[in-house]
């Protein structure tokens, strides 16, 4: 079994709840960024020792969550000796609007992932965009490049949509699978 960690920020609960159901279908642990952006004691070293590590921030102001990004900053004392070089990485974001400028959050994590040596794995789904596709249907929002989900601005993490966490679940599925044919 590869050894998987989903490492993520939360401000509100919504992308902790796609948090597990990407974890969920990894198989993965999960390691949570706290509000003051900081790991859990012993956080970097589980880090360290994954095969691929999983990153999710919500899109706040079309980016990471500061504390996301004070992670993402002190993640450099391993880049420094490029101690995660050839894991595998991937990652997922939630935002209020269908757009809401998500896609700026993955490159920003495809970035960090790129600047450690890593090799990214993507959703590796078709969207679904014909006449007859439905909002939950998986892949709705419609992303190659990492997981999204939407949810709207009024709603609780409890009424996030199922086909948005089902998306981010079979997403764990897929790097699970590529880990293990990357461990091969
Ligand atoms: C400071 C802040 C900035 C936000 N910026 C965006 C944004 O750029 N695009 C968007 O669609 N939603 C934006 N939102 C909405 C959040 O992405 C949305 O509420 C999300 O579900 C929060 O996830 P969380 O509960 O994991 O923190 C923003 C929310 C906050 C608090």
């Amino acid at each position: 079994m590869p050894d998987i960690v989903v490492v993520y920020h939360s401000g509100y609960g919504h992308t902790q709840r796609m948090a597990q159901a990407v974890a969920e279908g990894a198989g993965a642990q999960l390691l949570a960024i706290d509000a003051d952006g900081n790991l859990p004691e012993g956080g970097w070293e589980r880090l360290d020792a994954a095969d691929a590590i999983v990153m999710g921030s919500p899109t706040y102001m079309g980016g990471v969550s500061w504390q996301f990004k004070k992670f993402a900053d002190a993640s450099s004392k391993r880049w420094f000796a490029q101690a995660w070089k050839d894991k595998l990485f991937a990652g997922f974001t939630n935002s209020a609007t269908m757009n809401g400028d998500k896609l700026s959050t993955l490159h920003y994590l495809f970035t960090l992932a790129m600047q450690h040596g890593g090799v990214w794995v993507g959703t590796g789904m078709m969207p679904s965009n014909t006449k007859a596709a439905q909002r939950n249907d998986v892949n709705y929002v419609g992303s190659s490049a990492g997981a999204m989900a939407s949810t709207p601005a009024d709603a609780s993490p409890a009424e996030m949509l199922p086909g948005d966490l089902e998306t981010a679940r079979r997403f764990g599925q897929r790097i699970a699978e590529v880990a293990a044919r990357w461990a091969r």
